[in-house]
């Protein structure tokens, strides 16, 4: 992006010097301008007011009023133009009445000045400046790229530009384009800075850990998880199959849900049981770290047998909670009666109303663990589950000419692997196109009761 101010060109000059690494020196520039001489106490006659609204120089980052190198205590108001017959007659007429006359002045412009965009444009190559890497993406302290293969030659420097141009940057990644198939996380190679990968990421008021190079974490998938969560009531429990570190689970824990959640990855595992308790929900949410279908399958048993806590109203703080703690412990001393906490007196939860599947290339092919997932249960345990619950199940399309043949198609798929006809308790949502040919979608449905209760797969 070149920058142009009137009179003033302040884009980054040609670059000269080597390609293989940054020549810092090579960016430098000076812009000769007019300066107004002026006392201190004039300044302010020189800033406000309309006269000079047109001269004064107007660039980021530079100032406008600088000491006066020959007269020590005087103070140089600088102009945008070098030439006096460029100054609109009322700034002229200010001057004469007001100032010690005019003075040239050298405005020096050095790398610290461009953007790393701007840097880039100047140093790369003619014709892979069109198209150059212009963003980035950030989970925690980690700027990632995903570079071409025509800027490889040039991926340190990028590295070095993103990480010495913006302050929240520790470390600087670029992508390989090869994804650990089974569970789903990036290979990356460091560009610049430190080889910390272990990020602290913030989404959804919850904040999370995890090591960018051993678990799957996508930025991008931020408002499907919000939308889930808000589909989520605070009584509720849900069980995420393919948790991760635990996007849908810690904000769901966070809004009351009682959650169980599950991720083969031991990484994961070790995560999200981390971020649980990090986020003070531990209480309510559980992790596991079993694949998927063994899960599904103890799912409703396993909470029927250890119940999760009974949702008693939105979460205290933590100095609320330091506060309660003190009253009754002063109801105690006195000899008073203690109230029985409300977690206490309510019975726990026992039935799960959501099951989340988010692992779009394979989790339609988990479906066949819920044939029979209530059969053979006892009376009590069937009795919770009068309503079914919700299976949220991310997928990709096969079919790409329209959105209404891909909705088709993950229909039939499903009931295919379900082993059963789906309700009319049933919808598509459209989260994100991923490739030119490939969109993920969630489909949610009610659990047909005659797959739940019928044979086991
Ligand atoms: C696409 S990620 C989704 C993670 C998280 N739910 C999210 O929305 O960001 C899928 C997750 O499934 C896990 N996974 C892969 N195969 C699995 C299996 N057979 N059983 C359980 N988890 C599995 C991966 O480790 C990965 O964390």
């Amino acid at each position: 992006m070149t920058t142009r101010h009137l009179y003033l060109d302040t884009s980054p000059p040609a670059y000269t010097g080597s390609r293989t690494e940054l020549d810092k020196s090579a960016f430098h520039k000076t812009l000769p301008v007019l300066a107004v001489r002026v006392r201190p106490e004039k300044v302010g006659k020189f800033l406000k007011g309309d006269a000079m609204k047109r001269a004064l120089l107007d660039i980021p980052k530079v100032r406008t009023v600088v000491s006066d190198p020959k007269e020590e205590g005087n103070r140089l108001v600088l102009l945008r133009m070098p030439n006096e017959g460029d100054i609109p007659p009322e700034a002229l007429e200010l001057i004469k009445t007001e100032s010690n006359g005019l003075t040239e002045f050298n405005v020096n412009l050095d790398y610290n000045y461009w953007t790393a965009d701007e840097i880039l444009q100047s140093f790369l190559p003619e014709e892979l400046r069109e198209g150059a890497p212009s963003g980035f993406a950030m989970v925690g302290h980690i700027a990632h790229l995903n570079l071409n293969e025509e800027y490889l030659p040039y991926k340190y420097i990028i590295g070095q530009l993103i990480l010495e141009k913006n302050n929240r940057v520790r470390t600087v990644v670029n992508k390989i384009n090869s994804i650990d198939t089974q569970f789903r996380f990036f290979k990356m190679e460091l560009l610049a800075g430190e080889p910390d990968y272990v990020v602290e990421h913030h989404e959804s008021d919850c904040r999370f850990m995890f090591d960018f190079t051993k678990v799957y974490w996508n930025s991008r998938l931020h408002t499907e998880h919000d939308r889930l969560i808000q589909v989520f009531q605070p009584e509720e429990v849900v069980a995420d199959v393919f948790a991760g570190v635990g996007p849908f689970a810690i904000p769901a824990g966070k809004k009351g849900c009682g959650v169980l959640a599950n991720d083969l990855n031991p990484e994961s595992y070790k995560y999200l049981a981390i971020n649980a308790k990090n986020n003070r929900v531990d209480d309510t949410v559980k992790a596991f770290c079993e694949d998927g279908r063994e899960f599904i399958q103890k799912s409703v048993s396993r909470l029927w047998e250890e119940p999760l806590p009974a949702y008693t109203g939105p979460k205290q703080s933590r100095v609320q909670e330091e506060k309660e703690r003190r009253r009754l412990q002063r109801l105690k001393a006195e000899g008073q009666t203690v109230p029985i906490p409300p977690s206490e007196k309510q019975h726990g939860r026992r039935r799960i109303s959501h099951f989340v599947m988010n692992l779009p290339d394979s989790a339609i092919s988990f479906l066949d663990a819920f044939r029979g997932l209530l059969s053979g249960a006892e009376p009590a345990l069937r009795e919770q589950y009068s309503t079914m619950p919700m299976v949220h199940c991310h997928c990709f399309t096969r079919e790409v000419d329209s959105r209404v043949n891909a909705e088709g198609d993950i229909r039939k798929r499903v009931e295919e692997k379900l082993g059963g006809a789906l309700t009319s308790e049933t919808s598509f949502h459209f989260v994100r196109s991923v490739a030119p040919n490939k969109d993920m979608y969630c489909i949610s449905f009610r659990l047909p009761p005659e797959v739940a209760f019928g044979e086991r797969m």
